[in-house]
């Protein structure tokens, strides 16, 4: 079983539009959708919906519409109550694929409430395989919260603790590296986070052009002792290094309807692979197979198993 924490969740709604985006004018949309979303809110969802058993943490309220639309896709899911909605993040999509979205900020969340999260989460976490810690931390939450989840899990199931993987972004994931006490298995940063995670920003794009680049870098993080780093590259695929070696994994070309979401994605394809025990190339090949399904349906859609298409995939190993 694979628990996910998003402590910052969001309902997703993804306006599409019939035209390109023109600032300061009324335009009428073509359709608009709501889902559950959050990083690891859509991990869970796109493993739930593959018959991997999963649980998604977060904090909300019974009755909100992020909860009733878990329980509608048969998401299991653990809550925290706190009294107030689940934020609302808008993404506005063009017909040829490009997305605009906009993140609420989140409610605040106290000490208190940090706390008794991290409480659930050991409780949930009991028995699992594989813990991931998702998305962004709300107002008011310590950007080392990931790693002090880390410690209290380690700390809570002593030998029983789960495998971590941590999907997260600027100073939460620049901390959660930080932590002193063991670092996560797997990380799965996209080019931007990866060039930032090193100290060197603007080297993104050149990163997401140039996979042997995106593994020199990304071995930098397996030197200082995470086991995996599972780098996103957008339509260039993915990169994923270990101890063992480094690899290059790519689609062949899709149309890209909302790209929203492929990179949880594309960490849900991974761990997919790996529960199903397989090697290191076939989890990076599932990962980017996972991650161009979820590109090609509308909004934040998850693909099924069944819709991925691993046969499309190339897989080459670096030096
Ligand atoms: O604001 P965060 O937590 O960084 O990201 C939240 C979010 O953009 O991530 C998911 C896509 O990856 C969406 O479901 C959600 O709206």
């Amino acid at each position: 079983m694979i628990v996910t924490l998003t402590a910052n969740p969001s309902l997703d709604r993804t306006v599409e539009i019939p035209g390109e985006l023109s600032r300061g004018t009324v335009i009428r949309a073509s359709r608009s959708v709501a889902d559950p979303g959050g990083k690891g809110v859509n991990i869970a969802r796109a493993l739930s919906v593959s018959g991997v058993e999963a649980v998604a943490v977060l904090p909300g309220d019974d009755g909100d519409p992020v909860l009733a639309g878990l329980a509608e896709a048969d998401v299991r899911y653990a809550n925290l109550s706190t009294g107030y909605p689940i934020r609302t993040n808008v993404t506005i999509a063009e017909p040829d694929g490009t997305t605009t979205k906009i993140n609420a900020p989140g409610e605040p969340f106290d000490a208190v409430a940090q706390q008794e999260l991290t409480r659930l989460l050991i409780q949930e976490a009991k028995g699992c395989s594989w813990l991931v810690l998702a998305g962004s931390l709300p107002p008011g939450v310590p950007s080392d919260y990931y790693a002090v989840v880390s410690r209290a899990v380690r700390e809570g199931l002593g030998e029983d603790a789960p495998r971590m993987a941590v999907d997260t972004s600027g100073a939460a994931l620049r901390d959660t590296l930080n932590g002193q006490d063991g670092l996560p298995n797997l990380i799965k940063p996209n080019s931007e986070e990866l060039a930032e995670l090193v100290g060197r920003p603007g080297d993104w794009e050149v990163l997401e052009n140039d996979p042997e680049l995106t593994a020199r870098t990304a071995r930098e993080l397996v030197e200082r002792g995470v086991e995996s780093v599972l780098a996103t590259l957008g339509a260039k695929g993915a990169v994923l290094v270990t101890a063992e070696g480094a690899w290059h994994a790519q689609h062949a070309p899709i149309r890209a309807r909302s790209t929203v979401g492929a990179g949880d994605c594309s960490l849900a394809g991974y761990l997919l692979a790996h529960e199903g025990g397989k090697s290191p190339q076939d989890c990076l090949v599932q990962a980017v197979a996972h991650g161009s399904a979820a590109a090609s349906l509308p909004g934040t859609q998850v693909p099924t198993l069944a819709q991925t298409t691993p046969e499309a995939v190339t897989v080459e190993e670096l030096a």
